[in-house]
Formats: C-alpha cells, structure tokens, sequence
C-alpha cells in the first residue's frame, strides 16, 4: 500500500504532468482558433504618407462569417484608430483627392451601399440606396464625383407561363428557364440575366447617374481622366465575347456624351488602365493571345489618345498583378510573385532596364492555404504601405522607406504569439524527372526534435497556375500542429518562376508535376526524421487533381484527401462555370473531338490502379470543380472496392474557406482520416 507521502508525491507529479499537458496543448494551433484570426487588406495611404487606412478583417463567432472595420494607422507613433465600428463590413475605402473624406462600401444597413466618412469631424453620411452591391469606387480628380461599377439586372419573362392554376392553389416553383452562356458562377450562384455598367455619383450623394447602357459587362476597373470629364476602362466589347473570355480591351469613354472610344486591339487582354497623374499617359496590363495555359500580364504604357503603345516590362519574365503611377508620371510602381515571394519594385517608363525592387515582403492575404496574395497603396509623395507577410502571422499593415520595411499593425499578437507554431524552413532540390530545381517549404510541427520520426504530408496547391510561398497559412499550420511534417512545393506549373516553367504543363497536367512532388517526398524521406510508412497525400482544386493522379500512380501514401478535384476533364468542362476559358485554352480541342486526349490526362482513367484509403471533401455548390467530378470518384472507388468515403460541405462554393466553420470541418476532416490510417500503420 502507498503511504501518504508517496501518495502526494505522485499526486504532485500527475497534476504537474497534467499542467505540463494541458499547457503544451494549448500552445498549439487548434481549428477553433481560425475564429481569432484578423488580416488586413484594402489599404489605401494618405497624400502626406501620415495615415494608412484599411480593412481590418475579423471572423465572427456567431455569424460564421469574415467580416471587417476601416481602421487608419499613423505610419510615425504606429497608433491606430477606428474609423467604423459594428458588426458588418465596410470595405472597399477610397481617399478624396483633398484627403478630407473616406469613402467605402458598407452592409451595415443591409445591401451594400456608398458611404463617406468626414475624417476630421468623424461624420458619415450614406450616399446611395442601391439595389445591387457597388464596387470599384473611385473619386473624380475634382473631388466632386465618384464613379462605381454596378449590376443591371434585365427582367425577361420566362418564354413559358402556365395557365390553369386555382386561387390559392399551392403549385411547384416554375422552372428556371436557361440560355445564357455563364448562367452560374462560382460564389455567385445562377446568374441573373443583366450587365456590369458603369455609374457616377455627386460626392454629396443623390441619385447616381448611368454611364453606359447597353449589353456588355462595362463594370470593372476605372481611372479618370486629369480633366474629371472622361473614364478610362477596360471590357470585353467583342461580338463572340461569351467565346473569347481573355478579349478585353481598354476604352474612353466621355461622360457628357457617352462617347465610347475604342483605344487597345489586340488579340489578347488589355486591363486595369491608370491614367498618369500628368494625365499624358495610360498604363495598363496585358499579353498576346497564344491560347497557351499561361501567359505573363506584362506592363504597358501608351499616350492618352491610344498612340505610341510599349511594353515597359519586356526583359521581366513574370506577370505583373499591381500598378500605380509616381506622382511625377516618370515610374510606375508594380507588384510581382517572383520565387513564391510577392516583389514591390519601381520601374522606370523611360526604359525597361530601370527597374529596382523596393520590397520582398508583401503577402499575407490568403489565410487559409500559403498562396501568394498581397497589396500596396502609394501616396503623392511616394510613401509605400503593403499588406506584410511573416510565414507566422497572417498580413499586417507596413510602411517600405528607402527599401526599408517597417511593420505598423500587430493584429495577430493576441491570437498568436502565445502559440507555438510550426517553423517554415525553404527547400530546393532537383526534380527527379529532369533534375529542375524545384522549390518548397517545411512545415515543423511545433517542439519539433529531428532525432524522432513523424508522419509526413504533401500538401498540394491548385490553379494549377498558381504559388504557394512562405505565407501564414492557417492549414499549413493546423496540420502540422499535432506532430506531422507538412510539406508544401510549387511543383513546374506554378507561376513566380516565368512563363516557360508555368507552361511545362501546358496541354500536359498532370505530367512532371506529379514528378516533382514525388521528389520532394523522397528528399524529406532521405532527411531521417520522416516515417516512411506514415505519408500522407492532400490538395484541393488543382491539387485534388494532383493527388488523385498520385494515388493512381503510387500506392506509397496510407491515406488521401481529395479536395474539390477534377477527375474527369470531359465531364469538367461541360460542367465548370468557365468553361469557355477551359476548354480553349487548357486543350487543343473540343472533349468530344479529342475524347482519348481529355482521358488520358483525368484521374478517373487510372482509379483501377488505387488502392489508397482516400477521402473526397468539396462544397455542394462548387461551380468552379463541381461536386459531380467528386461524386464520380467516390463512385468509381466504391465500385473499386477501395476504403473511400465523402464529405459534402453544404452551400460551400470552391473557396471553402470563406466560412470559418468550413474551414474547421475541412482541416478536422483531414487529420482525422489521417489519424484513422496512421494508426492502421501502428497495428501493422
Ligand atoms: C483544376 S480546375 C480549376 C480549379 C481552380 N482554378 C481556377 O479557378 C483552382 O485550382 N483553384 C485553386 C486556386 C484553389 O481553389 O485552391
């Protein structure tokens, strides 16, 4: 029998082990955390590069949804002040041109609506009472208007009315009668038969005035001319536009007469036009047309009337996503992915060569998975704000003086910087296929010790043309925080490393990809501290294809997580939203010309190789990889005899992440069928 002394003594020590317990477990990341996740985005700074005001995102708890306050932050003291407060968002800020108002976008009242903000006195008006949401603010030189971009609904009866119905009868819905080309859109749902346009609102509110009236999508972004009497946009006007989904062009349009003037031609886009503040110029973004996978965005300039076009980035072999002029029109400031980082530079309209890199830091926008996604604003005087990206921390407010990054905002502090999160270390090793270099990150779970061995999970980005980066990815994070190395690459596919390395798989995906990825799970066997019989594959959107294509491959995983995939291209593009894009630029052909040439590049074809216990996670209302693609793999695999089950995320759209509880349920998901089959592995 243990004698009281021992008995207390082991006492001490068990609730000593359960405090040392229960501490470790909360340091580390859990899934309900997501709920205490801010970021910031839309950031606009002010004339004097004194204040930058911006979105400062938060998730509510109660709503399940990402909502959002303007915040200013002063770039000298770091003190940072409410502009809006309450439970709704308000986004979408835009300075006046004498700095004296703020306007934006709020649902505070409901639908999204115009509001101003008089940054002095604090006092908000609401502007408009508008029946679809506005976007796309932007104040007239002259401080008096703004121009904003809206949906016009066009209310078409249906062809077919039924007759015959009794009083107070309680009938079916009517069909919903069909003959748009893009009649649903991802996160949008069916689409409502109608137009973009372009509108101009008295900054003093009222009713705002139409500018264009007619069939195509006019909305988007616009820059005034210096005169205040004249908009510059950029729309698709061609005749077969539904079928020539890259054919936008950049117009004039002179808001008197409501003149439009067509200024670019090319076969290819022509976008996001900015008139110079000299107002000589137009810079804009753009590309031949060669119907390839990818093309680089490449920067632009012509003189205002549409004359003396030239590429000022030619020598730069990456897509620009960002422009803004300097206040002397002589450089233009331009935004880039280059190697998964997100560059500021400034360039030179004088001659492509000048160009200098101003920041590497930009990113930290897309919380959910480490893609690149960042912003900056540039003030008269050229003072710089960015969204700030740390691999632990999702985006911050920062100010970049002479190269010089300094961080403003610490939103995630509360939230983060008592956890232990998991340390994002840079890899680069030769692809087995043909020894390219290849780059990816590490992601060690917390109080990780390399002399154990841990399970390991390749985690898959999709797009495919897209890169992951050394970003605060809340996945990322989830996954390795109960002891699993993550690793995440940018297999050849991705853009940030030019145009030849993202076409690799033009026609051709998945192809070498798959070679890639495979690599880097080798190089992390070959490191010593991976269990090789713990390895586990995932990936969404086009890493759901990725690792579908894997598992009909390699039998080398104990379990897969297929996320919102494509598993079959013929079905896919007859069933995307975009599909025009699709099939036009991601094949050669029509499904039906090239059936063998759609077949041999979709997982379905070689589900008789899986015998992978594997998982398939989409949202019921994915319109971008629609949940048939899913729901022909979990068939196909039933069918198979192989361990497969479904999780279906209702109402989710292809970006599950934009309700935080999806969020959750989707990481929970994973690591418990992780779990499930790496506990299998221990039985063995
Ligand atoms: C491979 S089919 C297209 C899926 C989609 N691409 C563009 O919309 C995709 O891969 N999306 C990525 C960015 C994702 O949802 O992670």
């Amino acid at each position: 029998m243990m004698n009281a002394s021992v008995s207390r003594f082991f006492g001490v020590i068990f609730g000593l082990c359960c405090l040392i317990s229960i501490s470790v477990h909360s340091n580390t990341l859990k899934s309900l955390d997501i709920f205490d996740i801010e970021y910031a985005s839309d950031l606009v700074i002010s004339s004097d590069g004194d204040t930058v005001y911006f979105v400062r995102h938060y998730m509510d708890i109660q709503s399940d949804r990402k909502l959002g306050n303007i915040w200013s932050v002063n770039t000298k003291t770091k003190q940072m002040l409410p502009v809006t407060t309450g439970d709704h968002l308000d986004y979408a800020p835009a300075l006046s041109p004498s700095g004296d108002r703020l306007a934006y976008i709020s649902t505070r009242t409901g639908k999204p609506q115009i509001f101003v903000t008089w940054l002095s006195s604090g006092k908000t008006a609401k502007l408009t009472n508008l029946s679809s949401a506005p976007s796309n603010l932007v104040w007239s030189p002259n401080g008096n208007s703004i121009a904003f971009s809206m949906f016009v609904s066009e209310s078409k009866p249906a062809p077919v009315s039924l007759s015959g119905k009794p009083k107070d009868a309680k009938w079916a819905d009517a069909p919903i009668y069909i003959d748009d080309v893009y009649y649903r859109r991802d996160g949008g749902g069916y689409t409502e038969k109608g137009s973009t346009e372009l509108f101009l609102l008295s900054s003093q509110g009222g009713t705002p005035r139409q500018l264009t009236q007619d069939e195509f999508n006019n909305g988007g972004a616009v820059s005034w001319g210096k005169d205040s009497k004249t908009l510059y946009f950029s729309a698709n006007r061609g005749e077969n536009r539904e079928f020539t989904p890259l054919g936008r062009d950049i117009f004039k349009l002179t808001i008197d007469d409501g003149v439009i003037t067509q200024l670019t031609d090319r076969v290819g886009p022509d976008s996001n036009p900015k008139v110079s503040p000299n107002g000589k110029y137009i810079a804009y973004l753009g590309f031949d047309d060669k119907r390839a996978n990818y093309h680089n965005n490449l920067l632009h300039i012509m003189d205002i009337d549409g004359n003396n076009k030239r590429i000022l980035s030619a020598d730069l072999d990456r897509s620009i996503d960002a422009i803004e002029w300097s206040d002397d029109a002589k450089n233009l400031y331009i935004q880039y992915d280059d190697f998964g980082h997100t560059l500021l530079a400034k360039q030179s309209i004088s001659g492509s060569n000048k160009r200098s890199v101003l920041s590497k830091q930009l990113g930290g926008q897309s919380y959910g998975r480490p893609y690149t996604s960042a912003e900056f604003s540039v003030s008269a005087k050229g003072n710089l704000a960015i969204t700030y990206s740390d691999p632990s921390r999702p985006a911050d407010v920062a100010v970049v003086t002479n190269q010089k990054t300094t961080i403003l905002t610490q939103l995630n502090e509360d939230a983060l910087a008592h956890k232990t999160l998991a340390k994002i270390e840079e890899i680069r090793f030769p692809s087995s296929a043909d020894g390219k270099e290849i780059q990816g990150w590490i992601a060690y779970p917390p109080n990780f010790d390399k002399t154990k061995r841990y399970p390991l999970i390749l985690e898959i980005h999709g797009g495919p043309v897209t890169a992951y980066g050394p970003h605060f990815s809340m996945e990322i994070q989830l996954l390795a925080a109960p002891g699993n190395v993550v690793v995440y690459i940018n297999p050849r596919g991705s853009s940030s490393y030019g145009q030849a390395f993202a076409r690799e798989i033009d026609k051709n995906y998945p192809s070498k990809d798959h070679d890639d990825l495979m690599t880097a799970v080798d190089v992390l066997i070959e490191k010593g501290f991976i269990d090789p019989n713990k390895l586990f594959i995932t990936g969404g959107s086009g890493g759901g294809v990725l690792t579908a294509w894997a598992i009909g491959q390699t039998d080398r995983f104990a379990a897969a997580v297929v996320a919102k995939p494509v598993i079959n291209w013929f079905s896919f593009v007859l069933t995307a939203d975009s599909y025009p894009f699709f099939y036009q630029y991601w094949f050669d052909k029509k499904p039906w010309e090239d059936i063998d040439g759609y077949m041999k590049f979709s997982p379905i074809s070689y589900v008789g190789n899986v015998t992978t216990p594997t998982l398939l996670l989409t949202g019921e209302a994915d319109y971008r990889t629609p949940i048939s693609e899913t729901e022909q793999y979990y068939q196909a695999l039933k069918i198979q005899g192989v361990e497969t089950a479904m999780v279906r995320i209702p109402d989710a759209s292809h970006g599950i992440y934009r309700k935080p509880s999806n969020l959750m349920a989707k990481v929970e998901y994973i690591l418990w069928w992780f779990e499930q089959h790496s506990q299998q592995q221990d039985v063995k």
